[in-house]
């Protein structure tokens, strides 16, 4: 078993050597004392009981087989117990975390970002589902879209499923927001992005391409720059911030407090909106308009989400926290093609963040009505009808294991603009 040296706080060494002449109550007590502080010294369960979701089919059908040689002996060294389902078909492990018993330290989706989504609302149909929600989740990622592994464990680590399997070994339970999405009366969890015009077209338009791997993505920005189709619908939000410098500020404040949380002493987690048995009621009616504003602009793509990462080549949401109970709004005026052009040249360090013809706005909520009868949505990358939704924040409902306490992207203050002579 061996990994590269990683520079996270965790990182998977074989260690050996001799203890000559020692007696064995000795050793056997030094061991324990080594355990007792890799473990319960860090605020971790030995042995974590683990219900372990695999996808077989995922991004490169490699999931069952990276399960095995490298993932399962890192759970067996650290006497983790298992309980492991392959999924057979779609909506598997939805069936799964509706049904499943919840004694569990945590359930480990071995896939992409697709089974996350379907985890995450079979818990929402769960009996239980506030419950339910408790249980941490974590992924290794061997999908095609790993966002949730990269947002958790960096761009370095993200794909590595080494370091994935040490964070289930390891990680300490963090709170995450959840959003529901309402379209016609159905309420569907989205934990990650809701996409129209450009970036929905990404996820649906090159459905074809997936031999490309992750450069179908590349391609598909490209084209759609090229075509520069507007993206009729009309934005509507309940804003708690729109200053970018105050955001970012915010940013680096709550990184610098998750840094400097210790380790060993996990904070309590926060009491979620609803404390009795049945998911969080909605705040927002789809007729609600007291406090809410309608950006008046033309766009190329409205973009919404929770984590930085949405694949390795865009850092969407830079200033995205993991349970400040408020969803991020990305907005691509369509200024110009080269505006959206040079936007796209940041996006994978999510640099295009202080470009102008982006709106960036933290809200409570946020409404889309389509301004024509065609045009795409993706939800958490799978397609949606394009019809009128609403989407609203749930504080800290879901859970997820983290090394760090906080998303490990790294996101650079606004450059300085070049002195003009
Ligand atoms: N045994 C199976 N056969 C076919 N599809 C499955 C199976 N198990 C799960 N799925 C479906 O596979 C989809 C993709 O899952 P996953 O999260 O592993 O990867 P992804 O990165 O989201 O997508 P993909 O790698 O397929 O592009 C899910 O929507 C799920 O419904």
């Amino acid at each position: 078993m061996s990994r590269k040296k990683g520079t996270g706080p965790m990182s998977l060494t074989n260690l050996s050597g001799v203890a000559e002449g020692a007696d064995g109550d000795i050793l056997d007590a030094w061991i324990e004392t080594l355990l007792h502080f890799a473990y319960e010294g860090a605020g971790v369960k030995r042995g974590r009981r683990l219900k372990v979701v695999i996808n077989p089919h995922g991004g490169t059908k490699k999931g069952a087989a990276v399960f095995k040689k490298t993932v399962e002996p890192i759970f067996r060294s650290a006497q983790c117990s298992l309980d492991v389902i392959h999924t057979t078909r779609g909506g598997h492990a939805y069936d799964i975390a509706r049904t499943m018993a919840l004694d569990y330290d945590a359930i480990v989706a071995v896939s992409g970002d697709g089974l996350i989504h379907e985890i995450l609302n079979g818990f929402a149909h769960h009996e239980q589902p506030v419950k339910a929600f408790r249980i941490p989740l974590a992924p290794v990622p061997t999908g095609t879209g790993n966002a949730l592994s990269l947002n958790l464990l960096g761009m370095e680590d993200g794909f590595d499923v080494s370091a994935a399997a040490l964070n289930v070994v390891k990680g300490l339970p963090m709170n995450v927001d959840v959003f529901s999405l309402t379209q016609n009366g159905k309420r569907t969890i989205s934990f990650m992005t809701q996409a129209t015009g450009l970036l929905a077209d990404l996820d649906i338009g090159t459905e074809h391409l997936r031999w490309m791997g992750e450069a179908r993505f590349m391609y598909g920005l490209l084209r759609g720059v090229l075509q520069f189709k507007k993206c009729p619908v009309q934005l509507s939000y309940k804003a708690v911030e729109l200053d970018k410098d105050r955001m970012f500020d915010n940013l680096q404040a709550q990184r610098f407090k998750a840094g400097n949380k210790n380790r060993a002493v996990p904070s309590s987690p926060p009491i979620p909106e609803n404390e009795g048995n049945a998911l969080p009621p909605l705040k927002y009616r789809p007729t609600d308009d007291d406090g809410w504003t309608i950006l008046d602009d033309t766009f190329v793509y409205v973009f919404a989400g929770k984590g930085p990462y949405v694949g390795r080549d865009m850092m969407a949401f830079p200033v995205s926290l993991p349970d400040d109970g408020l969803i991020d709004i990305l907005a691509q005026s369509a200024s110009s093609r080269s505006d959206v052009l040079l936007s796209l040249g940041g996006a994978p360090k999510g640099e295009f963040y202080w470009n102008s013809s982006i709106h960036y706005i933290k809200a409570n909520a946020y409404r889309i009505k389509p301004l024509a009868p065609k045009g795409s949505l993706a939800v958490d990358g799978e397609i949606f009808p394009f019809e009128e939704f609403q989407v609203e924040a749930h504080q800290g409902l879901a859970t997820l294991l983290s090394p760090y306490g906080r998303y490990a992207a790294e996101f650079a203050p606004r450059p300085k603009r070049k002195a003009t002579s």
